[in-house]
């Protein structure tokens, strides 16, 4: 767990060994604590220098042991003994200083760091703060607002940054073990006081007060109800108005706070959910780490609307040549420019030059017959789209892989229209393509092991969250949204607001409520969906019951509020008003109120008061009842999937991670028997009616979401 040398005859070298971060388990603070110990006691040792193998210096304390009972020497006496050590400690950072890793640099007397380092301490992130003395010495060693800064947010930054901030004492290009270990020889016999950070007085701002009020308010406006950064600035004026040994007692009463709070168990799931995402595995035995991707240099994407300008400026700044096609020449003059600006604003904000180079843009697509991938990113229409795909067939060489951009389409209907069935996979963009994270890979039954592989790793590549799931209308995250919007629209008919609705779904932590969300990607897609499907417009039987569809209920507003040309943001008018079209700033709309009255009271319901309670449990208890049913169909292929689908694509709080964790942090006994009641009292809405892998949980007393796989083994899988 580390590993201990003599070098040079008097510096003792303590090499962390605990891959593949060296995550400072009980087993390795048990063993840097011995190290230590004979460092210190050994007459032949001048100086230490601690590093970590293969090239990382440590990620942090190790989060799997957060579950379990504190084992092995705890963090902060261990550290505050190698600073008050009588010998030199040097740490030589290589790859990372995370957390416990940065703590642990930051009680040594000199700090070294390999120029591709990153440091930071990115325990907010986990639920929690830096509770080694974290937020004591850095305050201490570079000021009170560039600490606030590091310590609220959990940024990594650069060797350079670090440098500049007066955080490390050397950048080196070569061996940062090497270097220590001479900067350790030099430093022998220097005085020690001055380098140990704790005893060092914080440099207070001057109006410090004002300053901590100022994050507050930045911290609560980001990140809506969520407890770890509020603590953290409060952990950090205890180190401007205290001394370090009362400062670290208020450092670990707020780490209680924190430590078993529902947020910090969901920050931390929400950590592991997303590594797992990238674990994919299908029934066939196929798997990401048997499956050998291709290597893609060349892409295609076909349609440069917003979703295939996105496309294209994820590929080209990751280094992949790409092609993009448009079927008229003022649509591919107007899409080279928009992709042009976007690249090139891209490549100012990262200090890189912009790869326009690897850009060209045709209306033929004749000019694909040589490329390794397609992604085709035209209207979502059926017909067209398969049109574009037999175009595809004829064209591209037979080992070009096929991938689509639809939201909802069956991708095994397009495979079938090819020559190459197994090649072709779904690639399910969220909008703006190259800003959001998500990318859904949709594996068709036809999908090879290759082309998923493929797509995944491409995703990854392209700085994507990618997340296998199986083909079925909506696919994982759409098919999700219907019950949830559903839910939000038949709250405004028994007499909610979009406002209060909204304001309910924004106090939980969703970026943004279900009505402010819809007027941001447009009201009218829907609209024509529900259009095709004959759910509304002149196709529909007017002896159906206004409000049933299909044999169950349904909720007209939202065609009412489009059939006023209220198509959301775009057209300064949809759930709410804007100042103009495209503006940003919702207002309530006095249109609108008296639309739900008239609506109301033409149908004869007559509005209750309707508490945020019952909003938020029918909407996320409808939306994770569709997800429990999701994971029985076999569309995804496990809970932390669609958690890490709508943590990354639909602006679920990260401190409720996600859905299907959040129901488990509910209570899953508890999610039934309110599904049950909300059913009952609604059951004309099958949404509502609890899913039989939510019964078959609870019946088996209520596992953990890591242990649901076990109960959906024997069901059929789409993956
Ligand atoms: C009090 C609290 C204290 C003192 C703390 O220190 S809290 C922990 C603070 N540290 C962190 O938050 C760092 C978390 N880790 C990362 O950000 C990244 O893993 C990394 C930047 C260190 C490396 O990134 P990358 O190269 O992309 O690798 P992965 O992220 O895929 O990680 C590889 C596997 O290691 C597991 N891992 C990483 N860090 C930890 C950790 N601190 N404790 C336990 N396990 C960790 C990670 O889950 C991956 O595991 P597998 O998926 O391969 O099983």
């Amino acid at each position: 767990m580390a590993r201990y040398e003599l070098v040079k005859r008097s510096v003792a070298l303590i090499t962390l060994t605990n891959p593949p971060v060296n995550a400072l388990s009980s087993a390795v603070r048990h063993a840097i604590a011995k190290s230590m110990d004979h460092a210190l006691n050994d007459p032949k040792v001048t100086a230490v220098v601690i590093c970590g193998e293969n090239g990382r210096f440590c990620g942090g304390a190790d989060i799997r042991e957060f579950a379990g009972p504190l084992r092995g020497p705890p963090l902060v006496p261990l550290l505050d003994a190698i600073e008050a050590g009588e010998k030199p400690v040097v740490a030589a950072i290589e790859g990372v200083a995370l957390g416990g890793g940065f703590e642990l640099a930051l009680v040594c007397h000199y700090r070294i760091a390999h120029f591709k380092a990153r440091l930071g301490l990115p325990e907010v992130t986990l639920g929690i703060l830096p509770a080694a003395g974290g937020t004591q010495r850095l305050p201490r060693l570079i000021g009170i607002p560039a600490a606030l800064e590091l310590i609220t947010t959990g940024r990594h930054i650069s060797a350079q940054e670090a440098l500049k901030l007066g955080i490390v004492d050397q950048v080196t290009e070569q061996n940062a073990c090497e270097v220590a270990v001479e900067f350790a020889l030099r430093a022998v016999a220097k005085p020690l006081s001055s380098r140990r950070v704790s005893m060092l007085t914080t440099p207070c701002p001057p109006d410090l007060d004002g300053l901590l009020e100022a994050v507050t308010m930045q911290v609560k406006k980001k990140a809506r109800g969520v407890m770890a950064p509020l603590a953290c600035i409060q952990a950090v004026r205890a180190a401007a108005t205290m001394p370090y040994s009362k400062g670290i007692k208020r450092e670990s009463e707020l780490m209680a706070t924190l430590f078993n709070s529902g947020q910090a168990r969901a920050l931390q799931y929400c950590f592991f959910a997303q590594r797992t995402a990238g674990k994919w595995t299908l029934p066939s035995g196929a798997q990401w780490n048997n499956s050998k991707p291709r290597e893609i240099r060349s892409a295609a994407i076909i349609g440069l609307g917003t979703m295939g300008r996105g496309i294209v400026v994820s590929l080209a700044r990751v280094g992949i040549s790409v092609i993009a096609v448009e079927s008229e020449k003022k649509l591919l003059e107007t899409g080279k420019q928009m992709v042009i600006g976007m690249l090139e604003r891209d490549a100012k904000r990262r200090g890189v030059s912009a790869s326009l180079n690897l850009l060209k843009f045709t209306l033929s697509l004749q000019d694909l017959k040589d490329v390794d991938l397609v992604i085709e990113a035209v209207f979502e229409d059926m017909a067209l789209k398969k049109r574009v795909f037999q175009e595809l067939s004829k064209v591209c060489r037979p080992a070009t892989l096929l991938c689509t951009n639809t939201s909802g389409l069956d991708v095994d209907a397009l495979a079938g229209v090819t020559d190459r069935p197994h090649l072709v996979v779904g690639m399910h963009f969220f909008s703006p393509a190259h800003v959001m994270k998500l990318l859904e890979v949709v594996c068709g039954p036809r999908s090879s092991s290759e082309t998923i592989a493929t797509a995944m790793i491409l995703g990854k590549r392209m700085g994507k969250v990618s997340v296998a799931v199986g083909n079925c209308p909506g696919f994982v995250g759409n098919r999700m949204l219907k019950p949830y919007l559903d839910q939000a629209t038949f709250l405004l008919e028994e007499g909610a607001t979009p406002e209060q609705i909204d304001k309910a779904l924004e106090d939980f932590g969703f970026a943004m409520g279900v009505f402010r969300m819809s007027d941001l990607a447009g009201l009218d897609v829907g609209w024509r969906v529900r259009k095709e499907s004959g759910l509304t417009g002149p196709d529909v039987d007017p002896k159906n019951p206004p409000r049933r569809r299909q044999g169950r209920r349904y909720c007209p507003i939202p065609d009412m509020v489009c059939e006023q040309g209220r198509f959301g943001q775009k057209t300064g008018r949809g759930w709410y008003m804007y100042d103009k079209p495209g503006g940003t700033n919702a207002k309530p709309d006095p249109l609108i109120q008296n639309l739900l009255e008239m609506y109301r009271s033409r149908y004869g319901i007559q509005p209750r008061n309707i508490s945020d309670q019952e909003i938020i449990e029918r909407c996320l208890f409808a939306l994770a009842n569709e997800g429990f049913r999701i994971l029985e169909d076999g569309i995804a292929a496990r809970p932390e999937d669609i958690d890490v689908i709508y943590l990354f694509g639909y602006g679920f709080p990260r401190h409720g991670g996600g859905p299907m964790f959040y129901a488990s942090m509910v209570g899953l006994e508890r999610v039934l028997e309110r599904l049950e009641h909300y059913h009952q009292a609604h059951p004309d809405v099958p949404h509502l009616e609890p899913s039989p892998l939510l019964k078959k949980l609870v019946a088996c007393g209520s596992p953990p979401v890591q242990k649901w796989r076990e109960h959906i083994k024997t069901m059929h899988s789409h993956l």
